[in-house]
Formats: structure tokens, sequence, C-alpha cells
């Protein structure tokens, strides 16, 4: 989903007067019991259904799910752009307008507005003025990666040098916590990789960060904790071995060798089963227990034991069996 708001698109700046660092309380995010939905055409979406989230200051937080799981509209809750229909949400002890009134928050959203034909450094230097006690405009440049670019214009950058151009707009103000709406669709291999490094430099300042992404490896290698969203529900919460293990650690294959696959699903530590091609393939979280119990029923032929992928985990989470409906939207 694509969304612009005010105050934290390049060239459109925030002109409120900022408090930050005085008088905040509590985790840079809290989400309790956060409901949100939009009526179109006679149905409802629950596009955040019940989100409970805290997420405590200095940690880097991924929100992964696929196309229209709800990531937008939580950062949407986040950043105060709609209101919960039921449930609150809280930053750094604010609600979120006030929070963002107050210059607590950066953020850089799915898509901006034109940027503006002037350099990167006339472009900060400007939103920077704007705050009472922004970043110092070299250190903001240094910290997205565009100091040799400083003196370039914006409409002559590359894609992924435009983005590091909204980050270094979105920390320019020297917020505590910054979101970043996937803040890397669109850009090719060496650009993510550049403008990683541009949010961990941030991040290692104490700062907290949440993203927003599709990419398992992203979320793996730039997160301390990743949230699985799918449906507007948290389904996982962790690092990724903890995602592996919620979605049963280990694949175990073994030929069906024509017998039936009824049953398969009742083995110990199983907590999914799919054929394909005439295999097993059982999710388990207890690997052993799951083998000793297909030797005992001679269900050995061609057995296999793999690890198990993130991406397996991701795909075992958030497929429709897992949600246990086909769909979120309800005819009223
Ligand atoms: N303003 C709106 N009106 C109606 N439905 C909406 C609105 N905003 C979001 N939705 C619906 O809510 C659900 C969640 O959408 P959302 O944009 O939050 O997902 P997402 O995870 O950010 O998806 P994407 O990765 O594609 O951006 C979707 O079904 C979407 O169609």
């Amino acid at each position: 989903m694509t969304r612009t708001t005010g105050n934290q698109q390049a060239g459109a700046p925030s002109t409120g007067v900022r408090t930050k660092g005085i008088g905040t309380t509590g985790p840079a995010v809290c989400f309790a019991a956060a409901v949100k939905t939009f009526g179109r055409a006679g149905r409802t979406v629950r596009a955040v259904d019940g989100i409970d989230l805290t997420i405590e200051r200095g940690e880097t937080v991924a929100l992964l799910g696929r196309n229209g799981a709800g990531k937008s509209t939580t950062i949407g809750l986040l950043l105060g752009l709609d209101t919960p229909d039921s449930g609150t949400v809280r930053l750094l002890g604010r609600t979120p307008d006030r929070a963002v009134r107050a210059g607590l928050v950066g953020a850089m959203l799915q898509e901006g507005r034109p940027i503006p034909r002037v350099t990167v450094r006339e472009l900060i230097t400007f939103v920077a003025s704007t705050y009472p006690r922004p970043l110092p405009v070299d250190e903001a440049l240094a910290l997205a990666g565009m100091t040799a670019f400083a003196d370039r214009r914006i409409d002559k950058l590359s894609g992924g040098q435009t983005q590091r151009v909204r980050f270094a707009v979105a920390l320019a103000g020297d917020p505590e916590l910054i979101v970043l709406d996937e803040p890397t669709a669109a850009l090719d291999v060496e650009a993510r990789r550049a403008f990683w490094d541009s949010m961990r430099s941030f991040a290692r300042r104490g700062n907290t960060v949440l993203f927003s992404t599709h990419h398992l490896e992203e979320a793996d290698e730039n997160a301390d904790r990743i949230v699985v969203v799918d449906r507007g529900r948290i389904l996982a919460d962790g690092t990724g071995d903890t995602i592996r293990r919620a979605a049963g650690g280990s694949l175990v294959s073994v030929d069906l060798a024509d017998r039936p696959a009824d049953g398969l699903e009742l083995l110990p530590g199983v907590v999914g089963v799919d054929v394909r091609g005439g295999r097993a393939l059982l999710r388990t979280d207890d690997p052993d227990a799951t083998v000793v119990e297909l030797a005992r029923i001679g269900a050995v032929r061609g057995i296999r034991v793999d690890g198990g992928t993130l991406e397996d985990a991701f795909l075992a989470l958030t497929s429709p069996e897992a949600a246990g409906t086909d769909t979120k939207e309800s005819v009223r």
C-alpha cells in the first residue's frame, strides 16, 4: 500500500517544535489489542486484527509479511495516520500524534513526493533547520551514506541513492525511533546492501528501528527480532531461530510407497503434513521422535531429515492452512 504523510517525506518536513528526549517514558512502541478495520463495498477488512506488540528502545525489529498482511496499516497506526477502532498504540509513552509532533519519530513510507531540484545537502540542511535539535547535517549525510553525493542534484541520483536521501530526511531531526515501510522495495542487490549499512549505522547509535519487508533474508540479516504478520495478526515473534521453531523446525520427508498419508499428522512432533509427488513432507518440532515412529510403522523408504530454512518456516506460518481460514474479509 502506498501512502504519504506530510512531515515524513522528502521535501515536506515538519515545522513543529520538538521536545525530544524530555519526559519520554516507556518502551519505544507499545500496541495493545489494536484493531483497524476498513469498509469496502459492503465488506469489512480487518487489516489489523488484535495486535499486541512491545518494542524496547534500541531494538531493530522487522515486520515481515506477504502483500496485504497488514504491515502498512500497522505502521499507519504507529505514526498516527490512522486511529485504531479499538485498543491502544503508544510511542515512547505518548500517543502517536504527540510523539510525531514532538519530533521523536522519523519515517520513510513507501513512496514520497517527487524530490525537488536541489542538492542533497541543500535539502537536508533545510529539513534539519525545521527542528530545534537536529543532527548536524554532515552527520545525517554520513549516516545515510550520502557524503560523497552531498553536492549532487537529487533528481540526478539513482533509485538507491534517492532512497538514502529519503533516509537522511527521516533521520535529520535526530528521532529516537525510525519507521521504514519496505525501504528497499525496487532496489537492486548493491543498493539494498548500501541501504542496510546505513540503517545499521543509525541503529548502532542506540536508536530504535522498525522496518517492514517481504524479504526474509533482509529481516534475518538486519533485525534483532522478526515479527511475522499475516491477516492482521502476529503469527510469530523472535529471532530467525525462534521463527523456525514456531513453524516446526525440521522437515522429515519419506517415500509413501503407495501407502496413504492418513494419520501422519498424528505422529509425535509433527505440526504439518504436505504430500508432493509420492513423498510425504512432515514438518516437525521433534525430528527424532518423528523418525522413530516412522521406523516403528515401517515407513522409512527414502527418509530424509532437513533443518528447514527460514523461508520454509515463513511459508508454513503464513499459508492459508496455517491461518485456518481462506479469507480475512467478511461480508457485513
Ligand atoms: N484504506 C483502505 N481501505 C480499504 N482497505 C484497505 C485500506 N488500507 C489497507 N486495506 C486493506 O487492508 C489489508 C492490509 O493492507 P496493508 O496495506 O496494511 O498490507 P501490507 O502488509 O502493507 O501489504 P503490502 O506489502 O502489499 O504493502 C489489505 O487487505 C488491504 O487491501
